[in-house]
Parts: structure tokens; C-alpha cells; sequence
């Protein structure tokens, strides 16, 4: 694996002159950040060596590289799931890259569903710890030194710095948040109402189908995470109508423009 990532490096290296230390992962109907990245590079997954290629409607597949008040990023628009049929270590293997080509901090975003009964659909939620549920680990296998230990810390999953630098720039721009756990599950089917009840005694305020993977990969690689959930509908049995991956896709849109004036106010401060 080590050579597979070092070989999509190079590429990238090649390709892109800028070397940014931030990455943002778009999730499902949030992809319109990238209208918010000037000097833009964009290539599409398929044309990166090694890269999965995703297959989820709202996903459109590539790496946007540019600057965001002047910040250098790496967006990942479209991201890989674990229900899509890819193995954990497809699923987080641009994170393998990111680390290598020299990111430092990852900014991961989703939509999710809410458990929290304070939440509604529209509520940005700061992520500040998660759940796995993917009853496997993306870090199974054979452990090479050269990316990290066999036994990572996950004791702040997500940093305490990056935290406390989004709640800073939310309150002087008074941008509305709620706090906490995304719990990941593999999905594809949304949950039942006895799950929900479950993951909410469990201690989950959200859930997803993604994003606990590539945290986990990425603290293993020492990338500092910033995680943002997007609650688009209500968690089933809290919610009283049926869930529809269009209907998520839609109210993460209309939820955008908040997100990303946040992330952009996020990312020009990590200058
Ligand atoms: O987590 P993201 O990719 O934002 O998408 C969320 O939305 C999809 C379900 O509607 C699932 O993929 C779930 O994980
Ligand atoms: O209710 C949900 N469950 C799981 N994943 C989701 N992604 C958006 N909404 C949901």
C-alpha cells in the first residue's frame, strides 16, 4: 500500500503546484464549497492512480485543489463509502495520500440524521467525539510503521484546538451550531426505529454512513480532525415520515451556504 500512495503522490505533485495543509471532505449535498475555492485545480478520481472511483448520486468524484482567502485546500468533492462495496482501506485511502502529500489538518463533513431531539433538520452540528458501528475497523491488517502505530490514541478524535477555532469564529460571526457524537454505521439501509432508540441510549446526537472511518485513519496519521455533521432529516422513529436519499441531499443544499461560510471562515483562519 505504502508504494501504491506514494505513486498517487508523485502524481499529484506533478499535477499541482500548490501544497496545502488542509483538506476538507465534502459530504452528501455539501459539495457546493468548492464554489468558494478560487484558482482552482480540479481532477476528476478516475484520473488519479490508485484512487477509488465513487458511485453515490450527489457524489461527483474529484480532488478540487485552490485557495480559500488566500489559504491553500484540498477539497475532496464526493467521497467513498463503505456500503458502495469498497474495503475500509479503499474507503480511507485518500487519506494515505493527504498525509503524504502533506496535510495537516482535515476538515470532514456529512449529512446525518438527528437523535438529539434539541436538533432539528438545517442544525449544524460540531462533531466532538463519534461511535464506530461499522462493526469492523479500517485499521485491521497488518500495521506498517511508516504510517503510523499499531495501537493509535483516539482519546481526542477530534482536536480540541480545531474545536475551540470553530466555536471561536461561529460566535464572533454568529453562525448557530450544536454539539456532538456522530455515531457511523455501514448503512445503506437508514436505520429502524429500535436502532435509533438504541444508538440514542448509546449516546449518540447523530448518524451517518460515513466519516468515522477517515477519522479514525486520519488520526492514526497524525492529521488533526475537525468533523461538521449537516442534520438533514430527523432519525427514523423521531421523525414521523419515511427518509429518501434525494430528500437529504436537498435539505443539505438549501443548508449550504451556513456550512460554508463557516468552513470559510474556519479555513482562513488556519493560515
Ligand atoms: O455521510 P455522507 O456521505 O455525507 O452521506 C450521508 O447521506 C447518505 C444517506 O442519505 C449516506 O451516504 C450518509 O452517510
Ligand atoms: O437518518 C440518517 N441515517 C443515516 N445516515 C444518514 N444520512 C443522512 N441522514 C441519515
Amino acid at each position: 500500500m505504502y508504494n501504491k500512495v506514494m505513486e498517487t503522490v508523485e502524481f499529484l505533485n506533478e499535477r499541482v503546484e500548490m501544497r496545502p495543509k488542509v483538506a476538507i471532505i465534502l459530504g452528501s449535498g455539501l459539495g457546493d464549497l468548492v464554489d468558494y475555492i478560487e484558482e482552482k485545480i480540479e481532477i476528476p478520481y478516475e484520473e488519479i492512480p490508485n484512487f477509488p472511483v465513487s458511485t453515490v448520486a450527489g457524489h461527483a468524484g474529484k480532488l478540487v485543489f485552490g485557495k480559500i482567502n488566500g489559504v491553500e485546500v484540498l477539497a475532496m468533492k464526493g467521497r467513498f463509502h463503505y456500503y458502495e462495496g469498497y474495503e475500509m482501506k479503499q474507503v480511507t485511502y485518500p487519506i494515505y495520500v493527504m498525509k503524504q502529500f502533506g496535510i495537516e489538518n482535515m476538515i470532514v463533513s456529512n449529512a446525518a440524521g438527528g437523535i438529539n431531539k434539541n436538533f432539528k433538520p438545517g442544525t449544524l452540528m460540531l462533531i466532538t467525539d463519534f461511535i464506530n458501528m461499522f462493526g469492523t475497523n479500517p485499521l485491521i491488517g497488518k500495521n506498517d510503521e511508516r504510517f503510523g502505530v499499531r495501537f493509535p490514541d483516539m482519546s481526542e478524535a477530534y482536536s480540541k484546538e480545531l474545536i475551540s477555532l470553530a466555536k471561536k469564529v461561529a460566535e464572533k460571526n454568529n453562525e448557530k451550531y450544536e454539539e456532538g457524537t456522530y455515531l457511523g454505521t455501514t448503512g445503506p439501509s437508514y436505520e429502524t426505529a429500535a436502532e435509533i432508540k438504541m444508538m440514542s441510549i448509546m449516546g449518540a446526537d447523530a448518524v451517518g454512513m460515513s466519516t468515522v472511518p477517515e477519522t479514525i485513519v486520519a488520526n492514526y496519521l497524525g492529521i488533526k480532525v475537525l468533523g461538521i455533521s449537516c442534520i438533514t432529516n430527523m432519525a427514523t422513529g423521531i421523525a414521523q415520515t419515511a427518509h429518501s436519499h434525494e430528500a437529504v441531499v436537498d435539505i443539505a443544499v438549501k443548508t449550504g451556504e451556513r456550512f460554508c461560510k463557516w468552513v470559510v471562515d474556519i479555513v482562513s483562519e488556519l493560515k
